[in-house]
């Protein structure tokens, strides 16, 4: 949860948490009409450190771009907007929020006449999907919802009116006793789940969905490929079925909020051993080695405020 305190960046300034409020006439509050990201900022021993904020910022531009949406503003000022708020707020370690919407104008689907508004907040998050999963793992089902097929509603932007079919499908898989909802693509073979990519591992190497329509190109997924090639891992981006997930040693979601969580089982199918297997934690531990500067930061991911 998020505690409702401080301040928020909103069209240029930085206003109470109280008077961050949109119309109810807005655009956005009756067609979705908003794009966004999740980005977190890290302690660590140098400081608090932005994780991959130039690629946060360049994705929100690319989601408003596929929507029309013009920002009123440079990649690099919500960069600073971005870094400002977690300043502002005195946050060492927080999850932000920008999102970019169509405020209020005129009502009608043809946003024409409505305002394009940008919002940036940051409050302290845990761990997405529980303290313990990152350790534990979750258990998984696969959904009866579908994610959006390719040109219908474009996935690769991280649009609001998205979330409504992982609404979906994370209220299915909460009310069958799962943490998380697993959805698979069109063509029914595995997309991502409700707010996360997803890997599996099979003989010492990982798979995971090709980038397509059918997911969000997820940045952490981005940083796990690049951190498992740097440990020698082979990396397969190919469609996985329902099955290669049944018979995997291990899976985990990746993504800026759930960070490196494994899944333990899959529609009551224990993955493996039923818990977080090897190359899963050797990969979580990189990834938070470089978050933790306790090894160098070679992408040149971390973004100090
Ligand atoms: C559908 C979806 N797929 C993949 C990802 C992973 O993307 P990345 O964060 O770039 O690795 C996310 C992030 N989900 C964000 C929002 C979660 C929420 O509940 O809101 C997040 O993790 O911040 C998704 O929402």
């Amino acid at each position: 949860s998020c505690e409702a305190s401080g301040k928020i960046w909103l069209n240029g300034e930085m206003v109470e948490w109280e008077e961050a409020t949109v119309h109810v006439l807005s655009h956005v509050v009756h067609y979705g009409s908003s794009v966004f990201e999740g980005i977190r900022c890290y302690r660590n021993s140098k400081g608090s450190a932005i994780f991959r904020l130039r690629e946060h910022v360049k994705r929100l531009f690319d989601s408003a771009k596929i929507y029309r949406m013009d920002i009123p503003y440079t990649q690099d000022q919500i960069s600073d907007a971005i870094v400002e708020t977690v300043r502002e707020n005195g946050l060492e370690e927080c999850y932000i929020r920008p999102v970019v919407f169509r405020g209020y104008g005129e009502m009608g689907v043809h946003p024409v006449n409505c305002p394009v508004d940008v919002a940036v907040a940051a409050w302290e998050w845990g761990a997405y999907l529980g303290a313990e999963a990152l350790e534990v793992g979750v258990d998984a089902g696969v959904s009866t919802w579908r994610r959006m097929a390719p040109n219908t509603m474009p996935n690769m932007a991280k649009a609001g009116g998205n979330y409504l079919n992982s609404q979906l499908a994370k209220m299915e898989a909460v009310r069958h006793g799962y943490d998380e909802a697993i959805m698979l693509d069109y063509h029914g073979y595995i997309s991502e789940g409700s707010g996360e990519n997803i890997f599996l591992v099979s003989e010492g190497e990982i798979y995971t969905p090709p980038v397509s329509s059918s997911l969000l190109r997820g940045i952490t997924r981005d940083s796990v490929i690049k951190i498992a090639r740097t440990e020698g891992v082979t990396v397969h981006e190919e469609p996985i079925t329902r099955e290669m997930l049944y018979i995997a040693d291990e899976a985990f979601f990746t993504g800026t909020a759930a960070e490196i969580t494994p899944i333990r089982s899959v529609d009551g199918i224990e993955i493996g051993a039923g818990r977080r297997g090897p190359v899963t934690k050797l990969l979580q531990d990189e990834f938070f080695r470089i978050i933790r500067a306790e090894t160098e930061d070679s992408f040149g991911w971390l973004t100090y405020i």
